[in-house]
């Protein structure tokens, strides 16, 4: 089967993994591993892997499982691979999605501008370097969220990057197009691929490359990619007999966003180390949660006034010789019926500005809202102002 084929297959109680080197699909569950500890879910994936020759364990880690949501793995009963979805998917019509019903800010734009000021001056306060915080949109539709269409529009728009479509507990789905890899392990190698600080795409190409030049420049996002790729270097170190840190960050580009990347590799010091352990040992970092991680968990549970589920988590897979990928689940939204609710958050340091903040969520929203053919100035308008309103 070709990658637009699998990707047609798709289905909503499927779990979908489209990469720039290879499609996933896997559907049925063959065994269900669900729980909030991780060293008892690792053990728990690696018997259940065991136990299925060949097989993988594929699915989402939660932004927190101490709030009681839980890590969910499935055994899958079929798994097709393929290559890049790029360039098979071209041959596929793009999906039309119908206009909402209606467009909530949560919370409204002003108040997460606020909550960004109050963090900002919190760093100081609770010893802080950087603390991530996000807001969400909530979109309602007159009819089942088309779940199989907008995915396959985020892999249109996505020849890079990892898109992603995983069940939820309570026939929920997971989908997104996240920009980052958090790693993976392929034998004894193993890569990170920690992003942090943003600048929006400009649809003007002189524009566009000013805006990758002040990214570069800018000195707030090169402290909070600093503070990043540090903490995911020193996470990795123990795991690794080698470890390669690039000394500067190099652009990345998504069609939305432009970031600053850092690609770590490594080898692994004990083969038995799984990706699905790495991805546990890494997680929270900087780029989602902050540092210290304990103050910064603390601080974002007092200022977003919602919990982030599977948002700000992990969706990956590990098969039973340990190699899997994982990526950072952001750029998402976590879909049920007939309603999703969008996230997108931002690296808050002391130079952080609130209402550059909100501009660079909103144009983080972008990604999805593109897929789901949301035009751009009416949701700018919808979400800047911070009222519900019809988009149509
Ligand atoms: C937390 C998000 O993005 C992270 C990844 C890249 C750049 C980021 C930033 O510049 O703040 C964030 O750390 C998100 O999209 O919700």
């Amino acid at each position: 089967m070709d990658a637009a084929r699998l990707v047609e297959h798709y289905r909503r109680d499927d779990f979908l993994l489209a990469t720039a080197r290879r499609t996933l699909l896997a559907s049925g569950t063959a065994h269900e591993i669900t729980g909030t500890d991780e060293d008892a879910l690792a053990a728990r994936v690696s018997a259940a892997l065991a136990e299925h020759d060949g097989g993988i364990a594929a699915g989402v880690l939660p932004y927190d499982a101490a709030t009681g949501t839980p890590a969910r793995l499935v055994v899958p009963q079929t798994v097709h691979t393929t290559g890049p979805a790029h360039p098979d998917i071209g041959r596929l019509a793009r999906e039309h999605i119908g206009t909402p019903a209606a467009v909530r800010a949560v919370p409204d734009p002003h108040v997460h501008a606020d909550a960004v000021s109050t963090a900002r001056t919190q760093l100081a306060v609770r010893d802080l370097r950087k603390v991530v915080l996000a807001r969400a949109l909530d979109v309602d539709f007159a009819h089942d969220v088309p779940v199989a269409s907008i995915v396959r529009n985020l892999i249109l728009d996505h020849s890079h990057g990892y898109v992603f479509a995983a069940d939820l507990p309570g026939g929920r789905t997971l989908l997104g197009a996240s920009p980052e890899l958090l790693v993976s392990r392929r034998g004894g190698h193993v890569v990170a691929h920690p992003h942090a600080g943003s600048m929006p795409r400009a649809a003007e190409s002189a524009a566009d490359a000013a805006n990758a030049e002040a990214l570069l420049a800018s000195k707030k996002d090169r402290l909070e990619h600093a503070v990043l790729a540090d903490a995911v270097a020193e996470a990795l170190r123990p795991f690794c007999r080698h470890l390669e840190v690039p000394r500067k960050p190099a652009l990345e580009r998504t069609p939305t966003m432009w970031h600053l990347g850092t690609r770590i590799t490594g080898e692994l010091a004990d083969p038995e180390t799984t990706a699905l352990q790495l991805a546990s040992a890494l997680h929270p970092t900087p780029a989602i949660c902050g540092t210290p991680v304990t103050s910064a968990r603390r601080l974002i549970g007092d200022l977003e006034p919602f919990d982030r589920g599977y948002y700000a988590g992990a969706t990956g897979w590990v098969d039973g010789n340990g190699d899997g990928e994982w990526a950072v689940s952001i750029r998402c939204a976590d879909a049920g019926e007939a309603s999703l609710r969008m996230y997108a958050g931002g690296g808050i340091v002391e130079d952080s500005d609130p209402h550059a903040e909100l501009d660079e969520t909103s144009a983080k929203f972008a990604t999805l809202a593109r897929a789901m053919g949301l035009d751009s100035d009416v949701l700018t308008a919808t979400y800047s102002r911070g009222d519900s309103a019809s988009p149509g």
